[in-house]
């Protein structure tokens, strides 16, 4: 089938090449000229025969905004806008809405599969019109890996809050990992610690993909001394919480998981200053001063460890 494709970046541009793959015509928009099949959204639209699918492959947030609303003044009823980014489900609501009343139809999909997708297909969680759904099938079928990966989870924003919560397992199976290793690295009881996960890949309860990217990436590093123990996050973690409190659902793990990116961006922990302050002041505890390791108490079970300068 025919659909036109925005955003051509390290995501869309390797789905359209899928979808090509697949004897899918697709027409691409990128702001980078030199990548872009077309000069504009306009061109686009014009490109594509009614009624047409538009997928938006952009990040979340002002850019969907902003091309979901262009996107609502070119097509015309009976088209297809599809959101294939990490947008927040809140959003597809709007969208979608906003799009409806002018007879275009909304089809909201988390997407996973990061670069690897082009080649083993991408699991895709669909929110929208069994109709719009239906039409979209082809492209879907494409798209999404040879068995299974595929879910039309419910009405718009179904799809992407599947993603969000989805994203949320993610943070906290990549943090037990990682807490996993730092204690391997720290106890100095196992020699062969990049042999132990290795060997934890086959038969194991936690073998997994993320087992198995954790292992590619100790081949590359084995004591991982090339990076920072620094971590940034893309928005789905906040929103995976913040959907848990407006539902008290308890979800200690996830938000200890997104917390600890957060403090991983700090180079001193504030928090942490106050409670030694307070240690001083009710106990007369030692402190550790700004410049380094002068004053540790020896009533620390960490005292012979110096702390980080
Ligand atoms: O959706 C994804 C994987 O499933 C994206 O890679 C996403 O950016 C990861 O989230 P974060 O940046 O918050 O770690």
């Amino acid at each position: 089938m025919q659909i036109g494709m925005v955003g051509l970046g390290r995501m869309g541009g390797n789905m359209a090449e899928r979808l090509r793959r697949g004897g899918h015509e697709v027409v691409g928009y990128d702001r980078d000229p030199a990548i872009s099949d077309v000069e504009d959204l306009k061109e686009l639209v014009e490109r594509l025969r009614p009624p047409r699918a538009v997928w938006v492959m952009v990040p979340a947030g002002e850019p969907t905004r902003a091309t979901v609303e262009a996107l609502a003044g070119l097509l015309a009823p009976g088209d297809i806008v599809i959101d294939g980014g990490n947008s927040h489900y809140v959003d597809d609501r709007r969208h979608g809405d906003e799009l409806a009343a002018k007879g275009i139809g909304f089809v909201d999909v988390g997407v996973s599969g990061g670069v690897w997708g082009l080649d083993n297909g991408y699991a895709l969680m669909t929110g929208g019109d069994e109709a719009h759904i239906r039409a979209l099938s082809p492209v879907f079928d494409t798209l999404k890996p040879a068995e299974g990966g595929f879910v039309h989870a419910g009405k718009i924003g179904a799809g992407h809050f599947a993603k969000m919560v989805h994203n949320g397992i993610e943070y906290g199976m990549m943090q037990a990992f990682a807490e996993g290793w730092e204690l391997l690295e720290a106890a100095d009881v196992v020699d062969d610690v990049e042999g132990t996960f290795k060997s934890w890949r086959q038969g194991t309860v936690i073998r997994s993909w993320l087992l198995d990217l954790m292992v590619r990436a100790l081949d590359e590093d084995p004591d991982l001394s090339e990076l920072r123990g620094y971590a940034q996050d893309s928005g789905e973690g906040r929103w995976t919480v913040q959907a848990a409190v407006e539902h008290a659902v308890p979800l200690p793990v996830i938000t200890a998981a997104l917390y600890a990116r957060f403090r991983s961006r700090q180079s001193d922990s504030p928090a942490m200053k106050v409670i030694a302050a307070l240690r001083s002041q009710f106990g007369g505890h030692a402190v550790s001063s700004a410049e380094g390791s002068e004053g540790l108490g020896a009533d620390s079970p960490g005292a012979d460890v110096a702390p980080p300068a």
